[in-house]
C-alpha cells in the first residue's frame, strides 16, 4: 500500500502495519519507496505531523489544522538519507506561541514597512509592538514567525518575540515583538548623532545580535540552527530606550540546519528571490551579481551588510570628527549613487568597479579611527571568505573598546 497515495490508510497504527515501520520520527515507506511521513508521538501512538512524496516531487500535504500551523512552509525530508532513517532534530519541532488577540489592543501606528504596518499596543499588561500583516501576506508573516520560534532565539541583541496569531476579525496576521522605543537604527542615526561610547554601545549589540543569529548551538538536547538575517539594513535593526540594538524583520532569513545527517549544510531559502524585496543597497557584490541563494554564503553576505551598518553608526559618531561636526546622516552609497539606486548602478558600482562607501581621511590618522576603518573594510572585502565572521568583529569592538579606555 501506498500511505500517500491512499489516504484512508493514514491513521494511527495502520500506517506501520502496512507501509513499513515507524522508526524514530520520520517513516519512508518500504512498500512503495514513493513517500514519507514526519510524526509527532503522542502517548507512545504515531500521529502523522506531514506526509508527501519524496523529493522528486517535492509536494507535501499538511494533515491537520495543528500541522498546518507548524510546518505549512515547504519542508525538505532531508532527514530521510537513503534507507537510514534519523530523528527529527529539535530545531524542526518549533513550539508555537500563539497569542491570545482579545488580550491584545492596539494603539498607534509606529512603522510601516512593504508587508506590514507595525503598531504600538498592549498585551497582556506589558507594552509591545505589534506588526500586522495583510491576510494576503500569510507567507511572510510564517516565514518571519517561524524564525521567532525556532528554539533558543532570545538573546539580547534580537527582538523579543511574545506570540504570533490572527487578528480578532480574523483579517490579519499579527506578531507580538518589543516595543524598540527608539525605533529603527536608520530614525536613530537620522535624528541624533552619537558618542564614541553610544555608536560603540550599538556596534557592539548589534554584533552580538547577529553572532548570535549566525550560531549553531545546542544546549541540553536544543538545537538553534545557524540563521542567515538576508536583509540586514539600518530599517530592519531596532534600537532600545538603553541604546543597545535589537535585529528584526525576519521575512528573508534562511535557516542553515547542520542536523539533516548529510554532509555540509542542509540549507532552506524561506523566501525565494527575496532580493526583489530587500534593501537593494544592503547587499554583498555575489548576492547582487545572483551567484548566490543558499548556504553559507548568505552568513557572508550579512557580514558585507554589517560592514555598511558600523559604517553608518561610526559616520555619526561626534568623537570621530573635528570640533564634533558630524555630517548629517546618509545611507550607504546615497553620496555616490543618490537616494534611489538601481540593480545596475550598484553592481558596476560595488561588484564591477570595487568601490565602497567613503571613509573620512581623518580616521586614518588616529588609533581607533585607522582600526574602525580596518573594522569595517574586513567585513565588506569583495572576497566572502576573507570577510570577518560576526563573532570576530565582537572580538574586534571588544578590543578597540580597550584601547580607548586605556
Ligand atoms: N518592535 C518594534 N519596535 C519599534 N518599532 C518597530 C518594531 N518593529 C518594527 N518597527 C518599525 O516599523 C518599521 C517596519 O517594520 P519591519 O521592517 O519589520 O516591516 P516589514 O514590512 O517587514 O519591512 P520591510 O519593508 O523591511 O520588509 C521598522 O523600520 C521600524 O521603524
Amino acid at each position: 500500500h501506498c500511505a500517500y497515495h491512499n489516504r484512508k490508510y493514514i491513521t494511527r497504527n495502520i500506517i506501520s502495519m502496512h507501509a513499513g515501520n515507524v522508526t524514530e520520527l520520520v517513516h519512508r515507506c518500504s512498500s512503495t519507496k514513493c513517500c514519507a511521513s514526519y510524526f509527532r508521538l503522542v502517548g507512545n501512538q504515531a500521529e502523522v505531523m506531514l506526509e508527501g512524496e519524496l523529493p522528486s516531487k517535492q509536494k507535501y500535504h499538511s494533515m491537520s489544522e495543528q500541522s498546518l500551523y507548524n510546518l505549512d512552509k515547504e519542508e525538505n525530508l532531508s532527514c530521510v538519507d537513503g534507507e537510514a532513517v534519523l530523528p527529527l532534530c529539535s530545531c524542526r519541532t518549533a513550539t508555537p506561541r500563539p497569542i491570545n488577540s482579545a488580550d491584545l489592543e492596539i494603539q498607534q501606528a509606529i512603522g510601516r514597512g512593504h508587508f506590514a504596518k507595525v503598531w504600538q499596543g498592549k498585551y497582556q499588561g506589558s507594552v509591545v509592538a505589534v506588526k500586522v500583516f495583510h491576510a494576503g501576506c500569510k507567507q511572510e508573516f510564517s516565514s518571519e514567525r517561524d524564525i521567532y520560534e525556532l528554539p533558543l532565539m532570545e538573546h539580547s541583541g534580537i527582538a523579543r518575540f511574545f506570540g504570533a496569531g490572527k487578528s480578532l476579525d480574523g483579517g490579519s496576521w499579527l506578531l507580538v515583538l518589543e516595543l524598540a522605543t527608539c525605533g529603527s537604527l536608520h530614525h536613530l542615526l537620522c535624528d541624533k548623532r552619537g558618542s564614541w561610547m553610544a555608536s560603540m554601545k550599538l556596534s557592539q549589540s548589534l554584533s552580538q545580535g547577529l553572532a548570535y543569529l549566525h550560531s549553531d548551538l545546542h544546549r541540553q538536547g536544543t538545537h538553534k540552527p545557524v540563521v542567515a538575517h538576508g536583509d540586514l539594513s539600518s530599517g530592519n535593526v531596532l534600537v532600545r530606550a538603553d541604546g543597545t540594538c535589537a535585529l528584526s524583520d525576519f521575512g528573508c532569513s534562511t535557516i542553515l540546519r547542520s542536523c539533516s545527517g548529510r554532509p555540509g549544510w542542509d540549507s532552506l531559502k524561506i523566501i525565494a528571490d527575496c532580493g526583489q524585496v530587500g534593501s537593494l543597497r544592503y547587499m554583498s557584490p555575489e548576492i547582487l551579481e545572483g551567484c548566490v541563494d543558499q548556504g553559507w554564503s548568505l552568513v557572508q553576505a550579512d557580514v558585507y551588510s554589517l560592514g555598511l551598518l558600523l559604517w553608518e553608526i561610526w559616520m555619526r559618531c561626534s568623537d570621530l570628527f573635528e570640533d564634533g561636526m558630524v555630517h548629517k546622516h546618509t545611507l550607504p552609497y546615497e553620496t555616490e549613487l543618490g537616494s534611489s539606486v538601481t540593480l545596475e548602478r550598484l553592481l558596476l558600482y560595488v561588484s564591477q568597479m570595487n568601490k565602497r562607501p567613503s571613509i573620512p581621511k581623518r580616521w586614518e590618522r588616529e588609533t581607533q579611527g585607522a582600526l574602525l576603518q580596518e573594522l569595517v573594510t574586513d567585513c565588506w572585502d569583495h572576497e566572502p571568505d576573507a570577510r570577518l565572521t560576526a563573532q570576530c568583529v565582537v572580538g574586534r569592538l571588544h578590543a578597540l573598546q580597550t584601547i580607548h579606555s586605556v
